[in-house]
């Protein structure tokens, strides 16, 4: 089995395998729209050549920038295209291409890469850990009276702002402008390059996918968030609500909980521990869904992608990682002070031992270590390091990815 990097000339064989790898055919842009392949980057695609020649494998990265904890932005390769023709499976073709794309990866300097699994028993053996959660809140609209705040001194939702409706055709750059400017600042994000807006390459409110959107702006009647919707049978199904401030958010929401004629709503993507459940007078409002792993991370570069991040709270871990499918085991002593942290070798006893994979998941703060120690992924080693490093690891706001790609 060969891996061979593409060129702009293997699109098409590359789609074609990718395609029959998913049992699927090949769909034709609709309306001027770029289908989601065409933001594929040709130079970071790879095909798996069987024996006699012919294709049997894909897969491929495109080049995200993602937002740590502390809002530190870095470039995270987007595991993606990932199939193998039905009769060359089980052969170790996908492990080959993951040996080939993490080395090389590695190689290039990349601290991590991210992806989004079709199955989650795919990735894990690759050293890839779920990191992010997402989930569909679903609310009647006859309980979806949001109350006031109680602290004293909140205003109600974004007080001197307006909403307005669009379409998604009448919208321009204004999306993409607003989205990067929500995903600078939420842990977890990835970028969405300009390629994808321009080639409409990829989910609503990217896609030609017809859509209103409602767009919020402040007092300078600057937009700072939007919300892509459509309305089917009664039902306002919400792609995605951007909003750069949780004011702006709320806004959104209770503009979109107060539509006429609609019996219900579903925010397709939002964390389970969103704050607009606690805003709902009925706690029961807001029905979560369909609650499932989003982005997952693998550590490419242990001391860099730990020192990259922000941290929260001060202290000393020494941690003992093993990441099989690279041959690896390191040991690292963390020690965090004032937001900075410090990674380095080390000899001294270790506080927990965990799998790269395990790593990942709490990397971004979206998974308590002692949740993973209780599940008895991570050994702790002494009472206390659990306590210590879920008060090293969590962040102040849960990471969020809702980037299809
Ligand atoms: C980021 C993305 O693009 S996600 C999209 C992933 N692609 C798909 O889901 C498309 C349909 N599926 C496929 O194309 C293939 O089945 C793949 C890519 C998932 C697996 O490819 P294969 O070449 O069969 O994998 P490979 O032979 O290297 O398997 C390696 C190991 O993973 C296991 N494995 C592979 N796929 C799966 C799976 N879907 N479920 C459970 N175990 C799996 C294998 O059993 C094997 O285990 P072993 O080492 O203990 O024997």
């Amino acid at each position: 089995m060969e891996i061979r990097p593409t060129t702009d000339k293997d699109l098409d064989v590359f789609v074609d395998t990718l395609h029959a790898a998913f049992g699927l055919f090949p769909e034709t842009p609709v309306d001027g729209g770029g289908l989601w392949w065409s933001a594929l980057e040709m130079d970071r695609c790879l095909i798996a050549v069987a024996a006699d020649g012919r294709p049997a494998g894909t897969a491929a990265t495109h080049s995200f920038e993602l937002t740590l904890p502390g809002e530190t932005l870095v470039p995270a390769p987007g595991v993606t295209a990932v199939g193998v023709l039905p009769s060359h499976r089980r052969q170790g073709v996908l492990s080959a291409m993951m040996r080939h794309q993490l080395t090389e990866l590695r190689g290039r300097g990349e601290m991590l890469s991210v992806l989004l699994a079709s199955e989650a028993l795919i990735y894990g053996r690759f050293g890839y850990g779920p990191a992010t959660y997402t989930a569909q809140l679903k609310v009647p609209r006859h309980k979806a009276a949001l109350a006031a705040p109680r602290a004293s001194g909140v205003a109600e939702g974004a007080a001197t702002g307006s909403v307005e409706v669009l379409r998604r055709a009448e919208c321009g750059e204004m999306l993409e402008e607003v989205y990067d400017r929500y995903r600078r600042a939420q842990p977890g994000a990835l970028s969405r390059p300009h390629r994808w807006w321009a080639l409409r390459a990829g989910q609503p409110p990217i896609s030609p996918a017809q859509r209103y959107i409602a767009v919020h702006r402040g007092a300078d009647g600057v937009p700072d968030g939007y919300a892509s919707y459509s309305i089917d049978s009664g039902t306002l199904t919400v792609d995605e609500t951007i909003a750069t401030e949780d004011a702006v958010f709320t806004a959104l929401a209770r503009f979109l909980l107060e539509h006429d004629l609609v019996s219900q709503v579903v925010f397709k993507h939002v964390p389970s521990d969103h704050p607009l459940r606690w805003q709902f007078a009925d706690y029961r409002a807001g029905e979560v869904r369909g609650d499932m792993d989003w982005l997952w991370v693998r550590l490419l570069d242990v001391p860099r992608a730990l020192t990259a991040r922000g941290w929260f709270a001060d202290g000393e871990l020494v941690l003992d990682i093993d990441d099989p499918f690279l041959g690896q085991h390191d040991r690292y002593l963390l020690t965090v002070r004032d937001g900075k942290a410090d990674c380095v070798p080390t000899d001294r006893d270790p506080d927990l031992s965990l799998d790269v994979r395990d790593l990942g998941s709490v990397y971004l703060g979206g998974t308590a270590p002692s949740t993973l120690a209780r599940a008895g992924h991570i050994r702790v080693h002494h009472p206390g390091a659990a306590t210590l490093a879920d008060a090293l690891f969590r962040t102040e706001r849960s990471p969020h990815c809702l980037h299809w790609f």
